[in-house]
């Protein structure tokens, strides 16, 4: 079976191209292999974040191609916005096409090459969308609260004031000082809304906290549901960067924003359409980490010995990008 081992701001995913197989993997074994291979300790090469299945996309699809976010744990989300930029570099490669649309759970979504951020740093460009605030696209109950807008949830914590945000997959962003961005706070509540028995949200969500360093730069630490800690969040970082637009600067719509992170640096654009709806370009690195094969029946035993690995080299150059970044750190 082949792999692509990429990352997205060092939020690293397997690629697996279900067009390799006569028939695409059952859905226990596509569970069962993301549980297996991202596996940190005991995974294929150091384990990843998630696996991003690819196939052709449904037929009344105009989209090139689909894609399907599967966490570490198993768990299937309807999106990922780093995921995203490399299965686009990846079509964009299959299909010699440099923009196109990709289908996801609940959209299909606009994707393009756009300029290196430094020699063998590709970058692409993604539509995050679609956006709503409403509880019941977030699956989130709070007694008679049907959104969270900048709001305390004594329920959770207190200090902080939380926006909960579906892109579509559901985040909570709360805006930190520094101390509390470096602090333990994210961890206790993340993990307690993401352990399948909590009655706030059951299905989990993805938590970030964000410090404002300047006008239109920011620095976002998510708690991702189905991983724990992430280098980034492609969809956080977007849902952040659209809450920072709507909650301190009303008028930079439309204007850049950088967005840095634990893994490196992203740049986003929040939009608002003619119907009033949002949606944000997420902009960063695609990169391509190493062509990877391993038997299939070996994998799916959490069996690594018979892999091949053969490094594209891109890792190193965006090691040396992010060295080159005046950012700020945890
Ligand atoms: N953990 C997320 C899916 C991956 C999203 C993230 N890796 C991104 O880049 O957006 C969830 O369960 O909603």
């Amino acid at each position: 079976m082949k792999l692509l081992k990429v990352h997205g701001s060092g939020n690293d995913f397997f690629i697996l191209d279900q067009q390799q197989f006569k028939q695409p993997l059952a859905e226990s074994q596509l569970q069962l292999l993301a549980e297996k291979i991202c596996n940190r300790k005991t995974g294929l090469h150091g384990g990843a974040d998630g696996v991003l299945a690819v196939g052709a996309s449904s037929k009344e699809s105009a989209a090139v191609g689909r894609m399907r976010v599967i966490n570490a744990d198993g768990s299937e989300a309807s999106m990922c916005g780093n995921g995203l930029r490399t299965v686009a570099r990846y079509l964009s490669l299959q299909n010699q096409q440099a923009t196109f649309k990709v289908q996801t759970m609940y959209a299909d979504l606009q994707v393009k090459q756009s300029t290196d951020f430094a020699p063998q740093v590709k970058v692409f460009a993604a539509e995050i969308s679609p956006v709503s605030f409403a509880a019941k696209d977030l699956k989130m109950h709070f007694a008679g609260r049907e959104k969270l807008i900048n709001q305390e949830l004594p329920e959770i914590a207190t200090d902080f004031k939380f926006s909960a945000v579906a892109v579509p997959n559901p985040h909570l962003i709360a805006f930190v000082s520094h101390q509390q961005l470096i602090g333990s706070k994210l961890g206790e509540i993340a993990s307690y809304l993401n352990d399948g028995k909590n009655p706030y949200f059951p299905d989990g969500v993805n938590v970030s906290f964000v410090e404002i360093l300047a006008e239109n730069k920011i620095f976002v630490r998510t708690y991702e549901r189905g991983v724990g800690y992430t280098n980034a969040c492609g969809t956080a970082m977007s849902a952040a960067s659209l809450m920072y637009v709507l909650l301190y600067q009303p008028q930079n719509f439309e204007q850049q924003i950088e967005v840095q992170n634990p893994g490196g640096m992203v740049k986003t654009v929040a939009h608002q359409r003619s119907n009033k709806s949002y949606w944000i370009s997420l902009i960063g690195n695609a990169t391509f980490v190493a062509k990877v094969t391993v038997p299939l029946a070996d994998a799916l035993q959490g069996d690594f010995k018979a892999i091949t690995w053969e490094e594209t080299g891109e890792q190193q150059a965006y090691e040396n990008f992010v060295r080159g970044l005046k950012k700020s750190e945890l």
